[in-house]
């Protein structure tokens, strides 16, 4: 925007165009200030949501003070907006400076060239609109699959690394805690053997979904590998946790289908410390799960 837009307003300034070199000296100030911005990685989406807004009512000034030329300045400014904003709100922030701008456009100029021009740009928009849709889907679609397992959707090994490393910045900065709850299935291998994997698979995505039931919107069940998973529950002491994995070792039991073998559960729980890293809080409370397992299975323990 800066390099397009320096030479515009020179040879505005040597033609004496006011208005025109008052729009440009807008776009161009707004275009300064965001790079600042930018660059210090501050209020990114607002910054994108002034420019797209600033070339958007800069279309339309320059289109009513500029030279004839200066309306077709409308196609890359429309690719800008797109290269901005969300498809959809790129789509409305075009519609609406196009229906602002035929009024302006129709008193300035032949009804020939109007029709013309809006009947460019409207195909125009609607391509880059369903690239730009089906772009973002694919980006969607690329993020889930990044940090989802694909049997049982819960977050994979990824998200959970992620996710426990927020709960340790939010330890320290906010002296908000969490607890982690393990476990795995008892006897799983045995149940693989006796009734078949597809079975044994059934279990898991049984058992993530019965307990996605039960966690509050902001805990979250990941699976850490084969039939290992761990739910980190934020803002919660160890008692919490406890509470929490007994609340859903008995909903699973009485919540399991019919039409699968029976399974038990056991578990470790503990709460986060302070200066302690994501692998020392997984070994702690893995460290409680073998004592589950330890005990006879089927059972509940705390990490110290
Ligand atoms: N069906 C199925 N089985 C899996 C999957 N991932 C791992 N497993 C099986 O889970 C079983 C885990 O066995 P073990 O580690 O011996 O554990 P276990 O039999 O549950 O014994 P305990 O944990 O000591 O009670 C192995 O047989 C793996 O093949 C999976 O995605 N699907």
């Amino acid at each position: 925007m800066i390099v397009a837009l320096t030479p515009m307003l020179t040879i505005r300034l040597l033609e004496k165009n006011i208005m025109m070199v008052l729009v440009d000296a807008v776009l161009l100030s707004v275009a300064f200030l965001s790079l600042v911005f930018l660059y210090k990685e501050k209020y990114v989406a607002y910054i994108k949501g002034t420019i797209s807004l600033t070339l958007a009512v800069g279309m339309i000034f320059s289109s009513h003070y500029g030279s004839d030329a200066s309306m077709y300045w409308i196609f890359p400014g429309t690719l800008g907006i797109f290269s901005m904003l969300s498809p959809r709100h790129a789509l409305a922030l075009l519609v609406c400076m196009s229906s602002i701008l035929l009024p302006v456009l129709v008193n300035r100029t032949s009804l020939e060239t109007v029709l013309t021009l809006y009947a460019t740009l409207a195909p125009s928009i609607f391509f880059v609109y369903y690239f730009a849709r089906e772009l973002q889907l694919r980006f969607e679609q690329l993020n889930t699959e990044a940090v989802e397992d694909y049997l049982t959707q819960a977050g994979n090994r990824r998200a959970f690394h992620r996710d426990a490393e927020h709960c340790i910045t939010d330890l320290v900065k906010n002296a908000k805690s969490a607890t982690l709850i393990v476990f795995d299935m008892d006897y799983f291998k045995r149940l693989n053997d006796t009734f078949g994997h597809g079975v044994g698979d059934q279990v898991l995505k049984e058992t993530t979904s019965l307990m996605g039931k039960r966690l509050r919107r902001t805990d979250k069940i990941y699976r850490l590998g084969g039939e290992e998973f761990a739910i980190i529950v934020r803002n919660s002491n160890l008692h919490d946790g406890q509470t929490l994995a007994h609340d859903l070792r008995e909903y699973v039991a009485v919540s399991q289908s019919d039409a699968l073998p029976n399974y038990t559960m056991s578990f470790g729980v503990a709460e986060l410390k302070l200066d302690e890293s994501v692998t020392s809080w997984v070994d702690r409370a893995d460290k409680a799960l073998y004592a589950s397992k330890d005990a006879g299975r089927d059972k509940i323990s705390l990490a110290s």
